[in-house]
């Protein structure tokens, strides 16, 4: 095993993904501790994330500059050239000699190798993005997977419907750096109060633009390890997330079930809009995901949320007609996030895919059930795809007209510019773009029960 300087590690976790299908984000997070420079580590994960984001092209390049197969070298090897051409093609303060240099004596590890590597990565430095890609105009699926790194049965999706200008915006926004939110647990502390306590902690900040509760952090190193994080002065959400409890809108003492609810992000978000009164039941189906809303709800000082183990088509314990508010964020294809989630692009298939709306559509129903006469229900995934979202609305107003859309114009925290984004926003739904709003692919839907006789 190579040697664990930065590269080293990462080089060790690329190989142990590849080889043994591991997790990425669960492997930096297991062994990135051992690196004692904080910024060692935020080097680790932008090698790591970065290779995985964009492999499909980094493999792309290297090819062009090799005489034999990638599949013909040790996974190690590869691991090494593919961090090498990143550190080149991608990450602007790596000098690319120095980027040779470190790859080169990685590969002393491997006799056979240095050699290879040098030349190899030499060529990536010279010719840069000049070298022959596939046609835009003939070939427009080919070129954006491999320009952009994306499974091309992913871009034939989104060239049918949004054409090729705005597939190539969202898959360039895809492949930037995630920035982090945070959320002020305003039980605690307000939010300008935060501000200033992060930066007294040497964090840059800067004030939400879409909810009252956001901050966007940079420079800090590890989290946890913040006295403001430890005290339960905030939690990480990403800013879209934080709409949706906005748009749940519960009020102090009401009764709110939360049907897919792990690891708790959302709930822990409405008990505070409810300022920790009322009652909130949070089901999930996986049990150990339970125990880190309890985890989260104590650190945030938050008492009202009961976590329930269960079915959310199913929602067992749960009376019919009996919740002011309900939310139903279900598990989705998380196309929204790929910018978040250096590997997900990859984890996905298209049948799958496929499969995902009969769940969402049974859950929805079933969540629809327990909602009060004049109570309101909504409908979220951090998805961009139609038959997850507006599809399935769609076929769910067709099906139940006792409820009736909530115009969401008012409702949002924050004022919707675009007319097609307005236009939705009355009939109850919104869908984010990474590409055209900055936030992560998010989509919002509202309904109120309403009784047909009155
Ligand atoms: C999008 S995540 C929820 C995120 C959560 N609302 C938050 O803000 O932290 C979807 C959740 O649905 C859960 N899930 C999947 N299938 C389910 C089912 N049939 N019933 C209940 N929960 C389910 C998953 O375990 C996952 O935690």
């Amino acid at each position: 095993m190579i040697k664990e300087t930065a590269r080293g590690m990462a080089v060790n976790l690329l190989t142990r993904v590849e080889v043994e299908g591991a997790y990425a984000n669960l492997l930096l997070q297991k062994n990135i501790s051992r690196l004692t420079d904080s910024r060692d580590r935020q080097f680790v994960t932008l090698l790591v994330n970065g290779v995985l984001k964009h492999r499909l092209t980094l493999d792309y390049a290297l090819r062009k500059h090799l005489s034999k197969p990638m599949s013909s070298l040790p996974h190690e090897v590869r691991a090494i050239l593919r961090i090498g051409a990143f550190q080149i093609l991608y990450v602007d303060k790596v000098p690319p000699a120095a980027a040779i240099n470190e790859s080169v004596e990685l590969a002393k590890n491997y006799p056979k190798f240095p050699g290879l590597v040098n030349v190899v990565l030499r060529k990536v430095m010279e010719k840069g993005w000049d070298i022959p890609w596939p046609d835009l105009k003939r070939e427009p699926a080919r070129y954006l997977s491999v320009r952009y790194s994306h499974p091309e049965w992913l871009i034939l999706r989104w060239l049918k419907r949004w054409g090729a200008q705005e597939t190539e915006a969202l898959c360039k926004v895809n492949n930037e750096p995630a920035q982090t939110w945070i959320r002020t647990n305003t039980l605690k502390i307000s939010r300008e109060a935060l501000k200033e306590r992060l930066i007294s902690e040497g964090i840059s900040v800067e004030l939400g633009l879409l909810v009252p509760e956001s901050l966007k952090i940079q420079d800090f190193g590890a989290l946890e390890q913040l006295a403001s994080f430890q005290e339960g002065l905030f939690t990480v959400q990403d800013e879209s997330s934080q709409l949706v409890a906005h748009v749940v809108d519960p009020k102090p003492g009401q009764s709110v079930l939360d049907t897919c609810s792990a690891p708790g992000g959302k709930s822990t978000h409405l008990a505070q809009l409810m300022q920790n009164k009322g009652e909130i039941q949070a089901f999930d189906i996986h049990n150990h995901k339970l125990e880190l809303i309890g985890q989260l709800a104590t650190k945030l000082g938050i008492t009202i949320i009961q976590p329930q183990f269960g079915d959310a088509r199913d929602l067992p314990g749960i009376r019919l007609e009996s919740q002011d508010r309900v939310l139903v964020d279900v598990p989705c294809s998380g196309l929204g996030v790929l910018r978040r989630r250096a590997d997900l692009r990859w984890q996905k298939e298209e049948q799958g895919l496929l499969e995902l709306p009969s769940l969402q559509f049974a859950i929805l129903e079933r969540a629809a059930s327990c909602v009060k006469d004049g109570g309101t229900l909504v409908y979220s995934t951090c998805t961009i795809e139609p038959e997850e979202n507006f599809e399935l609305v769609k076929k769910f107003r067709i099906a139940h007209p006792e409820f009736e859309p909530v115009n969401l114009v008012e409702d949002l925290p924050f004022k919707l510019e675009e007319k097609r984004d307005i236009q939705q926003a009355y009939k109850g739904m919104l869908q984010l773009m990474p590409h055209r709003h900055g936030t992560d692919g998010f989509f919002l839907a509202k309904f109120r029960r309403t009784n047909p006789q009155e």
